[in-house]
């Protein structure tokens, strides 16, 4: 039976125990509502924001479209503007979960449905050397079908990404390789996955790391939301090892003769571990390294929280040389000495760096970077052997000082733009409301694109569960993500949003952070991110679920009284990518010559920025960099609430960089946009 309910009538209901909302759900027997017809009540004069009503009109949807599955649910109406049921519009039927057949008790009838039994490239080591036979199936499913390989993959406004300037910092100064993957010096085989993976073009970031990690040093890397991070590590580290793996990899059964539980199982040694902060990120390296390992000797495996142990266990008996992982379940591993030791590694990079950071996550980072030996200053084995790497879009700079302590005095660090910058791929929308209108709203933003993927952000679990049902109940093909769900609902939500058949999710802070699905056209923030967690970093992360290597998306907030503190934030984000300030944040814009005379902060966080601006940054091709400049600085964060006159923001005054310049040192604005009007007409939706 799939079912879910109308939250709002059982919300006096709610058993007072600890159980997640999915458990209660299947409880709920009598509260259940029938999918087929779901209760609508979106008045017929329905409104919708001009601006998006444009965007519906100026641009072909054939892009959104080929989000979804071909037949959306049937409906020959699809797309009618007057249709009040979302099937009618286009979107696709939605499906209710069963959740007796997500339980955890349930779970091991569904063992094959874990990311981590995901087949990897394998072949007889005895047979072969460092490179195996093609295998056409498994490249299908790696790659997809030869004919679709590669469309897509970058979206018309790549040379957004290509405009930013690359900054270093470090005693040696980087020079990058070229442009195309050729120039990459990669091995043949990894050269062919990279182009079955459909690349064509060295991102910045990547010509600037792969020349980095081939001349073996330690690396910060900061550089947008997809821009390529991931493969920015993986291949250049990949690459390195290639023809070595015999000589540095452990030993392992030979996958031709292995018989699952008579063979014994080995010590996984891996000799590249990847830590990231959630588990769908760490599914998703890992499926990045599947392609970039295959017909090479190099094993990737994965290992996570929520999925069954002896499963992930029994994977890495067969022999593990890239490990990615999520912090618990790594550090729970690296306590067992008989599954895993890090004695043989070389490679340990770290994603999303800043948020591992934390003081959350301490204790583990603390584990991992010791890798279980009895010294805290290094992994288990001969100091100097490994490199660390440190990724993310964002930086704090508290963070990256902290992070220094763990790399080589020669490390090198490169940014590709200001540190925590977003691009101007992305139209930020932003649209004031009470918090009881919020639901309304939801709808109209929703309803402002034709039916495309779409991730709405809420604060707090519970949101998650009323705004998933909420959708749900008015006939959106919807599903929600947030720690409280059992990894097999979070993996099959994973999965309706890749596939299209749940592409509406809704989600907490879990999914801000490095996911990759291809066609999220539209981003909702249905809470904005609080200042004091997750602030600016967290909302930059969000929006860029969206907008991915050159695409084009739309991020639309939703703000109220409450989110006052982020607005000198917010406001800079748009300025700094010439996109409207509406008019309720307007209070927040710099006036009169300060206007004129804009100007960033290096730092994510204008509370980072040096009292002297100096510092020791270059930039790319021997200009110097701006290093920041002048010593104004971007003020606090006002203290009235909406609809007072802040007035205290300290904007700069310096000599800066004009808006819509181009010339600015330091600062590269690929287009002079018009405002809102130009923006919109060059999203191509
Ligand atoms: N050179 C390239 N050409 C085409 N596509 C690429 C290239 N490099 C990476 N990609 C693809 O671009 C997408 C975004 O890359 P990735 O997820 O690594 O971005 P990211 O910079 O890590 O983003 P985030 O900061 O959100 O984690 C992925 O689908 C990836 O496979």
């Amino acid at each position: 039976m799939h079912s879910k309910v109308i939250l709002a009538s059982i919300e006096h209901s709610l058993p007072l125990d600890n159980t997640t909302t999915s458990q209660r759900y299947v409880g709920a027997a009598s509260l259940r509502v029938t999918i087929g017809s779901p209760s609508r009540v979106i008045p017929s004069s329905f409104s919708r924001i001009p601006i998006f009503e444009r965007m519906i009109d100026t641009f072909s949807v054939a892009d959104i479209k080929s989000a979804l599955p071909k037949d959306p649910g049937g409906h020959e109406a699809a797309n009618s503007p007057d249709a009040t049921d979302p099937a009618q519009k286009g979107w696709v039927k939605p499906e209710g979960y069963n959740y007796d057949e997500f339980g955890q008790e349930n779970a091991r009838n569904f063992a094959l449905g874990f990311a981590h039994n995901a087949k990897s490239y394998q072949f007889n080591i005895e047979e072969y050397g460092d490179v195996g036979p093609e295998v056409p199936e498994l490249e299908e499913e790696l790659f997809g079908p030869p004919e679709l390989r590669g469309l897509d993959a970058m979206g018309q406004a790549y040379e957004t990404i290509e405009k930013f300037e690359v900054r270093q910092r470090g005693d040696t100064r980087i020079v990058p390789i070229g442009k195309t993957f050729e120039d990459a010096g990669l091995h043949p085989i990894m050269l062919r996955n990279v182009e079955m993976a459909g690349f064509r073009v060295v991102t910045p970031i990547q010509r600037f790391t792969f020349a980095a990690i081939q001349e073996g040093f330690d690396v910060v890397a900061i550089a947008q939301t997809g821009s390529g991070k991931t493969a920015a590590y993986l291949l250049p580290i990949l690459n390195k090892l290639m023809g070595k793996a015999k000589k540095l990899a452990a030993p392992r059964p030979n996958p031709a003769t292995f018989i699952p539980g008579v063979t014994p199982r080995v010590l996984a040694e891996p000799l590249v571990v990847v830590v990231c902060p959630s588990r769908e990120l760490a599914v998703q390296i890992f499926n990045e390294a599947r392609k970039f390992c295959y017909r090479t000797m190099l094993r990737p495996c994965v290992a996570y929280g929520g999925g069954p142990l002896r499963e992930q266990i029994d994977q890495l008996g067969k022999g593990c040389d890239i490990l990615i992982a999520s912090p618990g379940r790594l550090c729970d591993f690296i306590g067992r000495h008989d599954i895993l030791t890090l004695r043989r590694l070389r490679y340990l990079v770290i994603d999303e760096a800043d948020e591992m950071l934390h003081d959350d996550w301490n204790e583990e980072l603390e584990t991992i970077m010791r890798g279980g030996g009895k010294s805290s200053a290094a992994i288990d084995q001969d100091e100097g052997n490994v490199r660390y790497m440190l990724f993310s879009a964002t930086f704090p700079k508290a963070l990256r000082d902290l992070a220094r302590t763990h790399l080589a005095e020669s490390h090198v660090e490169i940014s590709v733009g200001r540190i925590g910058s977003t691009h101007s791929n992305i139209l930020q929308k932003f649209i004031e409301v009470r918090p009881e209108e919020k639901e309304e709203q939801l709808i109209k933003a929703i309803e402002s694109l034709d039916p495309c993927r779409t991730i709405i952000f809420v604060n707090s679990k519970r949101s998650a569960d009323e705004v998933d049902a909420f959708l749900f109940n008015k006939g959106y093909p919807c599903a929600s993500m947030h720690a409280d769900r059992t990894q097999l609902e979070r993996e099959a939500a994973m999965r309706g949003l890749r596939s299209g058949k749940t592409p509406i999710i809704i989600a907490t802070g879990v999914m801000a952070r490095g996911i990759d699905v291809q066609n999220i056209q539209h981003v909702i923030n249905y809470d904005l991110p609080s200042l004091d967690y997750g602030g600016i970093e967290e909302y930059v992360h969000r929006i860029g679920r969206t907008a991915r290597m050159g695409h084009r998306g739309l991020a639309t907030s939703f703000c109220t009284e409450r989110d006052e503190p982020m607005a000198t934030r917010l406001v800079r984000l748009l300025l700094e990518n010439k996109q409207e300030v509406p008019e309720f944040l307007q209070m927040y814009m710099p006036e009169g010559e300060d206007l004129l005379h804009l100007k960033w902060e290096e730092e994510s966080n204008p509370d980072d920025r040096p009292a002297d601006a100096q510092d020791s940054w270059g930039g790319n091709g021997g200009d110097g960099g701006d290093g920041g400049g002048g010593g104004d600085t971007w003020g606090g964060d006002g203290g009235g609430s909406w609809g007072a006159n802040g007035g205290d923001d300290a904007w700069g005054s310096g000599a800066g960089h004009a808006t819509g310049g181009d010339d600015q040192k330091g600062w590269d604005t690929p287009h002079t946009w018009g405002g809102i009007e130009d923006c919109m007409q060059s999203m191509d939706f």
